[in-house]
Order: C-alpha cells, then structure tokens, then sequence
C-alpha cells in the first residue's frame, strides 16, 4: 500500500516537527491543532510559532482544528501528549476509516488504567493497525533537518516496512522493528529517569553520578519492559537506551529541565508554572510507579522521582534514600 496523505493529530512540537518530516518525505500533510492561534500562525506565517518557533515549515503541510478534515487520510500520526490520547483517539474515532494505520508518536503511560498507548489505541480505534514511532529526536532539530534517528515498530513486518520508508526524508531514519511494548516503554521510563538525571545535575552530583544514573536507570527500563512482555533488545535500540542518552544529556529537554531546576532548589509547582509545553515524565511518574509495584519490578529511581513529584520527600531524601540501599550484584 503506498500512503499519500498523512494527518498528524497534535499541533505541539513533535507533531509539527514530523508533519514537516512528512512533508519532506513527499506526503501531502494535514496538521490537526487544537489551539486556534497555532492554527493561524501556521495559515499566516508558516511557523508555529507556540510550540516550534522558527522552523518554517514545508509547503506540503496545511493546517486545521478540525479532527473531521482528517478522515480521508491513509495515515494517522498520534501526537498529543500522552495522557490526552485517549480522549483524542476518542473524539477522532468517527472519522478513522477501517484499516487506516495509526502509528503512536508519544512517550507515556496512562494515569488510572495504567495502559499503554498501544492499548489506549485499541481500546479507540479497534480497526486501526498499530505502530510506534519512538526514540532520540528533539523536535527542534528533527524539523531543522540535524540527523536523527528512530525506532519504527510495527507487528505487521510488511506494513512496517511501507510505513518506514514513508516516513523517511533526508536526515530521519526510522529503524525498523515488530516489538511495540518494548518499543513504548523505553519512550515512557526514560522521561522519568531524565527528571532524576537533572536533578544530579542540579545538585552539581557529578558525570560520575550521571552516568550511573543512565545505566541503571536503563536497568530499570529494560525489567520493566520485559515484564510487560517486550524484548530486552529493543529496549536497547533507539527507543530506549538511545532516548534516555539523548534526554539525560541536554536541558533542551523538557523532562530533564525539570528536574534541573528541582535540584536547584525549586518546588515542582514553580518549575511547572507557566509552562504551555509537556514534560511527560511528570505526567507519567505516578502510573510509572503504579505499574512498577504492580508487576513486582525494582525500579527504585523512577518510585524515587515519583514520591519527589508527588510532594512526599525532597531532593535531599532522595538521594541519600537512593545511596542507602544495600549493595547488590550488578546483574539480576
Ligand atoms: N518535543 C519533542 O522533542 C518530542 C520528541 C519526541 C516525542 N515527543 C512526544 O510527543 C508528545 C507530544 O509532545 P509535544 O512536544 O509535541 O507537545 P508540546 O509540549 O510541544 O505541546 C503540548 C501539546 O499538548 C496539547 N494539549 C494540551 N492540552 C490538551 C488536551 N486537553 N487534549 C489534547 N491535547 C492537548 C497541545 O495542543 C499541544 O499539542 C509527548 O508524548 C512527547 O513526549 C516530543
Ligand atoms: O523534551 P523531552 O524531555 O520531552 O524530550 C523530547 C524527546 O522525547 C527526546 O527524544
């Protein structure tokens, strides 16, 4: 099947970003935004200039409010933050034609069900065959064109395969692979881990701090995958070794900003305040910890981050909380 028209749903910055990447690819693209000043600012000037300010973005993509304009696309790009996509899968649900692929481009769990995005998509859009688009890529430098590459999952190979070279263009490189839960939970965990990564560096803990909060941090995320049924392998792709790297390492990211600024000494409600954009890892932290204690999965940082963020301890306790516990062997 040779796809021509790709909507994005989710005016934020990574749903522009990869409207732009669909665009380079060839697609005709229609960006869905809910918000009507990302929709004027697209029409007049061709930016968006709320979520991804100077980017101009490419002449295949148009823009709407409307989730109906969206239905005679051949594929669908799911781009809201993650605990939004149920209701926006829901609200787009009369206008998804059987068949027509989704490929899920957010990193979370949901709060409550504790569900992954492919499990919101089911429960959505029953007739929708599945991917997810997940891995290192900051939307201001995918949509400038830097290099960047993703994992692509689909458990269909062959669908896999045309959605993968669909949604190449000079510069994305979509690495293809069929295990979606592992490919989701690398994309979900590491935004969590990212927030402790920042408040290391925050403290002023050290590379040394930070480096072993990256590795086992990424032993966190791979016990949780393959509980939940992924493949230790994927977890160690893009989609999760490669994401968590790339979102521990810069404060352009939002979910290790955060925590910078928690561990220099602000209250999560002021490092949250005014903020228009979304740091999933605080999002998902507390369904995190849920799904942690559900499965019976060690994963000390992410319960460290989420008692952090939901007001039960401070920097200080974590820390030593998380230097105190017994030794152990380094691989279980
Ligand atoms: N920004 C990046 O570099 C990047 C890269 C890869 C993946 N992602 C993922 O993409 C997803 C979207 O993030 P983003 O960076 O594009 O968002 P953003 O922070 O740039 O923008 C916030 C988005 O939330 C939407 N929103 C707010 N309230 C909503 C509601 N009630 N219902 C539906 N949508 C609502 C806004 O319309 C806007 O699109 C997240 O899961 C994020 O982890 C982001
Ligand atoms: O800004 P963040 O922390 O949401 O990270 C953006 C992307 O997920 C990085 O791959």
């Amino acid at each position: 099947m040779e796809f021509k028209r790709a909507g994005v749903i989710g005016g934020g910055a990574w749903g522009t970003a990869l409207a732009q990447v669909a665009g380079w690819a060839g697609l005709d693209v229609l960006l869905q935004a809910r918000e009507p000043d990302v929709v004027e600012s697209i029409r007049e000037r061709r930016v968006n200039e709320a979520f991804l300010p100077g980017v101009t973005l490419d002449d295949h993509v148009s823009v709407t409010t409307e989730l109906s304009d969206l239905a005679d696309c051949d594929v669908i790009l799911a781009v809201p933050p993650a605990q939004h996509m149920r209701s926006t899968l829901t609200a787009f649900a009369p206008f998804h034609r059987a068949g027509v692929p989704v490929v899920l481009c957010s990193k979370g769990i949901e709060r409550g069900s504790l569900k992954l995005m492919t499990e919101v998509l089911a429960e959505t859009l029953p007739a929708a065959p599945a991917a997810v688009l997940s891995g290192p890529s900051f939307a201001g430098e995918v949509a400038r064109g830097l290099p960047s590459a993703v994992t692509l999952a689909c458990a269909d190979e062959a669908l896999g395969e045309e959605l993968m070279w669909t949604l190449s263009a000079p510069g994305f490189r979509p690495y293809l692979a069929t295990d979606l839960i592992g490919a989701e939970v690398g994309g979900a965990i590491k935004n969590v881990l990212a927030i402790a990564c920042g408040m290391s560096e925050g403290k002023g803990l050290g590379r040394s701090a930070h480096a072993a909060l990256i590795t086992r941090g990424f032993a966190e995320m791979t016990r949780l995958g393959v509980a939940l049924g992924g493949q230790a392998e994927t977890v160690a792709g893009l989609c999760g070794l490669g994401d968590l790297v790339l979102t521990c390492s810069s404060p352009q990211s939002r979910n290790m900003s955060l925590g910078l600024a928690l561990g220099q000494g602000q209250t999560v409600a002021e490092a949250l305040a005014g903020k228009r954009s979304v740091a999933e890892g605080y999002e998902s932290a507390p369904a995190v910890r849920e799904l942690a204690l559900k499965t019976g999965v060690d994963m000390p940082i992410s319960l460290a981050v989420a008692a952090l963020l939901c007001g039960e301890t401070t920097v200080d306790a974590v820390i030593d909380n998380l230097l105190s516990r017994p030794l152990k062997v380094e691989r279980d």
